[in-house]
């Protein structure tokens, strides 16, 4: 119980992105190895969904398919192409996000101190990447017969101090979510900025998944998992693939 009053009270000391506006000391994470890796992007570019496409039949190959389906969760690094990738840094930087508070009516304050905005159509770069998760869903139906319908996304930040503690996805008595994937944002994430995902396999195994750019971790539901506080903020997409139809999406108010 200790541990949740810590997690709570800090909300007053903390610089949320939304008092800390992009700016000279706030600067958007863009491309921090502009000076060391040589990255052919033009300074404009019209984004497209082209950007985000990925071969997902590719990426999961029979093994990570096997893998999925034993242990319960995988991992894909190198996700998207860099332009992608920037696209989705830049606005997870200057989106407004607001207290994940409530789910289903039920305050959660206590066990999650992440801020968040769900993706809609005009959360551009976000909209993309739903519709590569989208693809991706697909190749999960035809390997798996994972029956999903439609995918749902928001964009995470993690205050420093923050975490979210051990949960599933699905709430007690319900299982329209099948598989969770997280998509993370993070330049440079170090061992010692905390931050990890720590998923409990079907085997009852611990595993900690550092949140680092470009990777996507894909895990069953129903597993439980948790954030470990964060002592760098912590930038990600949270992401359910469903088996029920598209539903009107409704906001919580606070
Ligand atoms: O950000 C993560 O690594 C996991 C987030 C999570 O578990 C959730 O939003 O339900
Ligand atoms: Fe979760």
């Amino acid at each position: 119980m200790k541990k949740i009053a810590a997690i709570t009270n800090n909300l007053d000391l903390t610089n949320l992105p939304i008092n800390n506006p992009i700016g000279a000391n706030n600067p958007p994470l863009l491309n921090p190895h502009a000076d060391k890796v040589a990255i052919d992007i033009p300074t404009q570019h019209e984004l497209q969904l082209v950007d985000f496409a990925v071969n997902w039949g590719d990426r999961l190959t029979n093994t990570q398919l096997d893998k999925l389906v034993h242990e319960g969760w995988i991992v894909i690094d190198d996700v998207f192409e860099i332009k992608a990738l920037l696209a989705l840094q830049a606005e997870s930087g200057f989106i407004d996000y607001r207290d994940a508070q409530l789910t289903d009516g039920i305050r959660v304050t206590d066990i999650r101190g992440d801020k968040i905005r769900w993706i809609t159509k005009d959360i551009f770069a976000g909209f993309y990447y739903l519709d590569s998760i989208n693809q991706l869903a697909a190749v999960l139906n035809r390997a798996l017969f994972a029956g999903i319908r439609h995918s749902e996304a928001h964009y995470a930040c993690y205050p420093v101090g923050f975490g979210y503690q051990w949960h599933s996805d699905n709430p007690v008595g319900r299982d329209e979510r099948v598989i969770s994937a997280v998509f993370y944002l993070n330049d440079d994430w170090l061992a010692d900025d905390g931050g990890a995902l720590e998923v409990v396999d079907n085997h009852g195994e611990h595993h900690n998944v550092m949140p680092a750019a470009n990777r996507l971790i894909i895990f069953d539901s129903n597993l439980k998992h948790q954030v470990q506080i964060a002592h760098r903020q912590r930038y990600s997409i949270a992401t359910w693939m469903r088996r029920d139809g598209l539903v009107p999406f409704v906001e919580s108010a606070n």
